[in-house]
This record gives structure tokens, sequence and C-alpha cells, in this order.
């Protein structure tokens, strides 16, 4: 069987996007497919597969179809499925406007963590409502290991996993060939992605990130967000702060709404297109 797909980026955090409206690939996009998709070497290569489906195929998230046409099923280039993408949701919005399969500046997306809103900017940016931060329920001390040393961090879940730690140089937790060791692990009964933070500036930070399911990514939309609030409430920044957030595959910024809604506002860019064999 032969498919189509996009390839599209946002801030270098790749995807292999495959339209599926009806749903007839739901089943069909198991770990070894999506391995394969992602594969740099041998496929097509990134750091995620987002299926382009209807909502009302979601036989699990279908009470969603009222409020967003489009499900984002995204899956981690390791076949694992997560809550939500921050990137992806803005690559996905994009196609779907570039097709005209949508219509109007504001676009609601149903994902697995709930139903998030995109704006298409006068710059051409896109900003996605990424709902709240949650911190963990428990004050328990938690730390990530990596390269050598330990560093304190704050879970914090958007609304998949996130452990965030502070560092003076992004070169510290080294090349990151393995994942960081989070502690207690009790504390990320599913895993979790992790940002390794730096200052920059007033209101300004930079990252590096090491996905769960993928390994280190040129950024990570949900973990920018966990980031820039970790720094927010560390800085007594007040609501409405915006953060710029420097990652290795460029630039986003995050805003805080007074009613405590994060903003995530960056680019979405679409590029190869093809048919692929399954
Ligand atoms: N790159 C994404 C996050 C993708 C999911 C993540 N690896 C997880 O398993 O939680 C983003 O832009 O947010």
């Amino acid at each position: 069987m032969s498919i189509s797909f996009i390839k599209g980026h946002g801030t270098e955090n790749d995807f292999v996007l495959v339209p599926d409206a009806d749903g007839a690939l739901a089943g069909r996009l198991d770990e070894q497919v999506v391995r394969r998709l992602t594969d740099r070497h041998a496929g097509i290569g990134a750091d995620g597969v987002i299926r382009v489906t209807r909502t009302e195929t979601m036989a699990e998230f279908g009470g969603l179809a009222d409020d967003a046409e489009w499900f984002m099923d995204y899956r981690n280039a390791d076949g694992s499925v997560a809550e939500m993408c921050g990137n992806g949701v803005r690559v996905m919005a994009r196609y779907l406007w570039e097709e005209r399969l949508v219509e109007g500046p504001v676009l609601a997306l149903a994902t697995r963590g709930g139903v998030r809103t995109v704006h298409g900017e006068p710059d051409g940016t896109l900003t996605v409502e990424m709902g709240h931060a949650k911190p963990a329920a428990t004050r328990q001390l938690s730390f990530v290991a990596a390269g050598g040393r330990t560093w304190e961090a704050t879970p914090v879940w958007v609304p998949n996993p996130h452990a965030v730690v502070f560092v003076d140089d992004l070169a510290e937790p080294g090349r990151l060939v393995e994942p960081p060791e989070l502690r207690p692990p009790s504390l990320f009964p599913e895993s979790a992605n992790v940002e390794f933070v730096a200052d920059r500036g007033r209101k300004h930070i930079a990252l590096r990130v090491w996905e769960r399911g993928v390994g280190e990514t040129r950024s990570c939309g949900t973990g920018v967000c966990a980031a820039a609030w970790v720094a927010m409430r560390r800085d007594g920044a007040g609501v409405g702060a915006r953060y710029v957030v420097d990652v290795p595959g460029g630039q986003l910024a995050v805003t805080e709404r007074p009613d405590g809604e994060l903003l995530l506002t960056g680019p979405a860019v679409l590029g190869l297109r093809g048919r692929v064999n399954l």
C-alpha cells in the first residue's frame, strides 16, 4: 500500500503528515511503520508522525467533533502516542489552511490533550492556545541526571509531562546520547520530556530538549511552554508576561493570559510532498 505524505516543521521540530480524512489508516500506523517513516537514513526522517484525520473517525475522542472537525493523531518517532505537540499543531493547521480544508483565521483542532485553538497572525506566524500548565500534585523534590551531573527539576504537565531544569550553560548536559534519568521515577509514571534551560536576558531564555519517544530534538512547543511557565514563576513575572525562548531550531514566544492560558507563537513550514510504500 502506498500513502501520500507532507513533510513539515516548526522551528525544525519536524513531522511527517499523513492525510487520512476518513480514518482509513487508523490502526495502520503501528510502531514499525512509524519507525520506518521517521528513520532519517532509511525513511523520510522526522521527530514524529501526524495522521490528519476527522475527529468523528476517532472513536474515543468523537465527543470533541462538535468543537473541532479535525484531529491531530500524533506519534513520536518510536511509535508511542503523545497527548499534544505544540509545534505539530501549528504545522497541521498550516496544512489544513493551505489545502483549503478549513477557512478563516481561527481554527480549533482536537488532540488527545483536548481541543486547541490556533490563530493565524498577520506576520505569518501562528499562535496556539495551549491550555494551562499543571504543576505536580506533591512538593516532593525531583531531579534530572545527565552527562554525569544532577540538577533539581520542576515537573509540569502541558498536558504532556515535562521536567524543567535550569543550567548555567546549555553544554552542561553533554551530548545527550542517552535519555536523562528522572528521579524519583514514581513522579513521572509515563516518563517525561526534559528541558535544560539557560537565561539569555530579561524575559528571554534558551533551551535544549530531550523528547520522550524521540531523543534530543531542535525544538518542542509544549517543552517551551513548560520552561517559560517555570521561568515566569521563578522570576515573579506576573500574568500577561511574554517570554522569548530560543531553541536550536529557531525562536518561539510564550505569553500567559490573565486567565492562565498559555499562548505559544511561532512559525510553521511545509516542505517536501510525496508518496511512500508502507
Ligand atoms: N515536539 C512536541 C512534543 C511531542 C510529544 C513529546 N515527545 C511527548 O512524548 O510528550 C511539541 O512540540 O510539543
